[in-house]
This record gives structure tokens, sequence and C-alpha cells, in this order.
């Protein structure tokens, strides 16, 4: 199967992340929902702490249309403000739905550490830095999640039960999304930076990437321990 293609950029930050990237994509957790074996307990109580994460993450991605410099840059921000808001949330609620978990229980669920670990350092990366800052830290969520719907949905064991969750980040909708970021990234680092592998930004372009990475393995793990 050949990889999605989500762009330069998004490709070099990848690969600077190393054995983290693969922490994050291979994690037990993933593996658990592709062949089925991961505890209903933990799902849910992934999905519970999720949607409080995309609670936060579309605050994130409004952040990006403030600190955006051009038309294209406001309209994927606005765009992916809504693909979250209006499309993801609903896998959430219409999940928890039916195991008895209504949306104001969802809304007020109390967060654990990492997951407010990691959505306050994507918002802090937007705050201090610019929109490459804040890009590079909203990244690994939305490419990170494509590349394992993809993988999920060709490996995925024919019974396992989370085959909607795997159809969620596999569908062309959601791939469309990170093929879009993917494109505004180049753009935005073409702009601001020229060419990223020989920029002195370089290092800390990727220390965010990395390091939003690394708390994304904490929010699997996070998830495989439902308190
Ligand atoms: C923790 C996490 N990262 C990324 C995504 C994809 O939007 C998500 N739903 N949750």
């Amino acid at each position: 199967m050949s990889m999605a293609d989500y762009g330069k950029t998004f490709g070099l930050l990848r690969t600077g992340a190393g054995q983290t990237w693969t922490d994050y994509t291979y994690h037990a957790f993933v593996e658990g929902l592709k062949d089925g074996s991961l505890p209903r307990e933990s799902f849910l109580h992934y999905l519970v702490q999720d949607y409080v994460f995309l609670v936060h993450f579309a605050r994130a991605w409004s952040l990006g249309v403030v600190k955006s410099e051009t038309q294209q840059e406001m309209r994927v921000c606005a765009q992916t403000v809504d693909a979250l808001v209006n499309h993801e949330m609903s896998l959430h609620v219409k999940t928890c739905a039916a195991a008895g978990i209504d949306e104001s229980a969802l809304f007020n669920a109390a967060e654990a550490d990492a997951n407010l670990a990691y959505t306050r350092y994507v918002l802090d990366a937007g705050v201090q830095g610019d929109f490459i800052d804040l890009i590079a830290a909203l990244a690994p969520c939305v490419m990170g999640y494509g590349e394992i719907g993809v993988r999920l949905a060709s490996d995925k064991s024919a019974d396992t039960p989370y085959a909607e969750w795997i159809a969620t980040y596999a569908d062309p909708d959601y791939q469309a999304v990170c093929a879009t970021v993917g494109e505004m990234l180049d753009d935005a680092v073409a702009r601001r930076i020229g060419d990223l592998k020989i920029s002195p930004r370089r290092a800390a372009v990727q220390a965010r990437f990395t390091k939003a990475t690394a708390l994304e393995v904490g929010f699997w793990q996070m998830g495989l321990s439902p308190q």
C-alpha cells in the first residue's frame, strides 16, 4: 500500500520525528482498534477524553484563523474548525450516546492530565509563536490520524468493533483535510521561511512537531488506563 502524501514539509518533519512517530502511529491502543482487542471500557474512556480534546483542538485551529496571513490560510483554518465541530465531534456524540453517555456528560467530563498537557501545549505554541509554530504543533494530530485511518482500513480484522472509528479517519473527506493542511503548511513555510531544510528555524519547528507527536503517544497511553 502506498503511503498517503501530505506534502513535503510534513514528510520532512515526520521523518525528523523518528521513532516517536512510529510509537504514535503503531501504539498498542491503535493495534487494539485494528484487531478489535481494545477493551470497550478503554475505548469509551478515550472517546470521552477525545471529545474534550476536540473542544480545545478547535480553539487552537481558531487561533490559526487569528494568526493567518493569507486568505488560503484563513480559509483552511476556518474549514478545519468546521470539520472538527460539525463532523468529527458528531462521531463521538453518536458513539457515546449509544453507550448511554449524553452530550452534557461529554462537555462536562473531567479532563485527564495527558489531555490537558497536549492541547495547552498546542495552544501555547500558537500564542507564543507564529503561524508555522502553531501548524507544526497541530500537524501530528491531523495527519497522524489520517495515516492511522488509511492503514487500519486496509489491515483491520473483519470483526473489529471499531470499524466505524477507522472509517471516519480513512474517509475521503478526512483525507482531503489532511492533504489540504499539508499543502497549506508547504505554502506557509515557503512564504515565511523558504527552504526549511537549511533554515535556522528548522530545529525549533521540528521540536514543536516532535513534542506534539510525543504528547499523542501519551494520549493513547492515557486511553489504555480508564480511571
Ligand atoms: C488526540 C487526538 N489527536 C488527533 C485527532 C484527530 O483529529 C483526535 N481526534 N484526537
